[in-house]
């Protein structure tokens, strides 16, 4: 309203012009004002309830200044108490990131020490070596794997095999029970879209939570197990696990005993695929996981976690190439729309752009194309068995981890890692503790990893540990009181409309394909 008026006074001058204009009281408030002083000076009755009225309103705006000079205090305490805990945090993570780093140079290098000799350039240095190396590991497996088979399929084995145990063996690993049972090489249904819609929606919630609860416990543990200071003193530090390796070794040794466990158990379906087949799967695995171990060396920590929040696109074009499956415009949309919004979402977030010291470089752009590929190839292969040869997810699980068994074992003993993880576990009892419960959540994540695989595919499966990501971190915002931004609550809801209309869309696309199959049994019929 001020504004509007056109102003006789400019700057400062015209400030105190208009509030000494404002200030003024005008002349019959004077006199009351007047009027009022004279009374006071007259009325004693009246000056002393002034006074006292003046005494009171003094003691209580002294009150009022104290609380709220208490009420910053405490505020400026809060704020620096939740600032000193997001710097241990953020100290935590980067210390925990260059460990895991650290270790899996190490073990890639096949050193235990985190002396790497300074200005010593060995061959080692180069991942291109390094991986060569690794490679030339796993073939003393594939190689004479290879060759058996290739030998045992020429004479047909099959055929001619006695009833021995190892006989048995052989012919299982290489041909499995194909002839003696039907396998499945036509498209099928998955088996979460056969069953009504509450019910495959209440199996992907169960999937969702198991997916969720056991892989955020078992990145906790993973932090805290390369962080924790095992046989610490009062008087002397103690010291760090550092082979990563090893971690994954006796995760999949767990999780290959639990699988076998569970195996006997319950009822299983007939088995009828030959064992090699698990092998790739396992191959592909531990090649995304030291991929990924790789990329963390060559690409900013913001440039990693928005490549894995896109791994969905990758999944897919996977599907073409290993299933030859064909997907639906609104599968792509809608996949493209997770990618965003949780790439977005997490792009937002204090904890994952405070890391983001190290610049990317060609090599790390070939780590995380290697890294989606293998990652992509794995649960896309496991796809295609559950659905050629329909083998339950605990047949999966264990056929899968007795490779990696295998193939971490040989990767280990190569690179000389294996006693001094053995001697450290005999030293120090707690890491044992720490390494089964850390192995004991990676087996219940695989339980719902191939559990999932098996009812729903390969995508969903993907999008669900995308939205692990986007959990981990929103976690980390409730527990480290971290805010929300404006542009990472666009990304969820981004993310949860592109999940709504995945599920109306293929909602619709089994109501049509229903009615069509109806329509097609009764011209059939008729
Ligand atoms: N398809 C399939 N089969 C078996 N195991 C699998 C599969 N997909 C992921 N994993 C294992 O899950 C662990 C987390 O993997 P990622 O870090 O790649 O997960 S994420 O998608 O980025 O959230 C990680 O475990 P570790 O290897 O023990 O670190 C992966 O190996």
């Amino acid at each position: 309203m001020r504004l509007m008026v056109k102003l006789p006074f400019k700057g400062k001058n015209f400030k105190n012009k208009d509030r000494d204009s404002e200030s003024k009281p005008s002349s019959s408030l004077k006199e009351r004002v007047k009027r009022y002083r004279e009374k006071l000076k007259s009325d004693p009755k009246l000056k002393k309830k002034f006074e006292k009225l003046k005494q009171k309103l003094k003691a209580e705006n002294e009150l009022y200044r104290q609380k709220v000079k208490e009420l910053r205090k405490n505020n400026s305490k809060y704020d620096a108490e939740i600032k000193a805990k997001a710097r241990l945090r953020q100290k935590k993570h980067r210390k925990a990131a260059a460990l895991k780093t650290e270790a899996a140079e190490n073990a890639m290098l096949g050193k235990e020490s985190t002396m790497v000799e300074a200005g010593e350039i060995t061959p080692m240095d180069y991942w291109l070596v390094r991986l060569a190396f690794n490679l030339l590991g796993y073939a003393t497996i594939f190689v004479p794997g290879y060759m058996m088979i290739r030998y045992l399929r020429k004479i047909r084995y099959d055929e001619t095999a006695g009833p021995g145990f190892f006989q048995q063996l052989a012919k299982l690993c290489v041909f499995g029970k194909e002839n003696e049972h039907q396998v499945d090489t036509g498209s099928q249904a998955k088996k979460g879209d056969s069953g009504g819609f509450s019910e495959s929606a209440g199996l992907l919630v169960f999937c969702f939570l198991g997916l969720q609860g056991s892989y955020l416990t078992w990145g906790l543990l993973q932090e805290r197990i390369m962080t924790f200071e095992y046989g610490e003193t009062a008087n002397g530090q103690g010291e760090k696990f550092k082979n990563s390796t090893f971690l994954v070794f006796i995760n999949r040794i767990l999780a290959f005993m639990i699988g076998v466990i569970v195996l006997f158990l319950k009822q299983q379906p007939p088995h009828t695929a030959p064992l090699f087949k698990y092998s790739f799967s396992s191959f592909s695995n531990i090649m995304s996981s030291w991929f990924q171990y790789e990329a963390l060396k060559f690409v900013s920590f913001p440039t990693q976690v928005l490549a894995k929040a896109s791994k969905v696109i990758p999944v897919m074009l996977m599907g073409k190439v290993v299933s030859k499956r064909t997907y639906e415009y609104h599968e792509y949309l809608t996949a493209l729309m997770i990618s965003f919004g949780v790439g977005v979402f997490l792009m937002t977030s204090q904890d994952v752009t405070h890391d983001s010291g190290r610049t990317t470089t060609i090599s790390g752009v070939i780590m995380l194309v290697g890294y989606m590929s293998f990652d992509s190839f794995t649960s896309n292969w496991q796809g295609e068995l559950f659905r050629k040869y329909k083998m339950s997810s605990i047949q999966m699980m264990v056929g899968v981890n007795m490779f990696s068994c295998m193939l971490t074992s040989v990767a280990l003993i190569e690179q000389g890692g294996f006693v001094e993880c053995v001697a450290f576990m005999f030293t120090h009892p707690t890491f044992v503790v720490h390494a089964v419960i850390l192995s004991i959540c990676s087996a219940c994540g695989q339980l719902f990893i191939f559990y999932t695989i098996e009812k729903f595919g390969a995508v969903t499966f993907t999008i669900i540990m995308t939205l692990r990501q986007a959990f981990a971190i929103m976690l980390s915002c409730i527990f480290y009181g971290h805010p929300l931004t404006l542009l990472g609550i666009v990304g969820v809801l981004i993310v949860f409309i592109a999940l709504f209309l995945r599920i109306y869309a293929n909602q619709r696309a089994r109501a049509v394909k229903l009615a069509r199959e109806a329509a097609e049994r009764s011209s059939a019929n008729v």
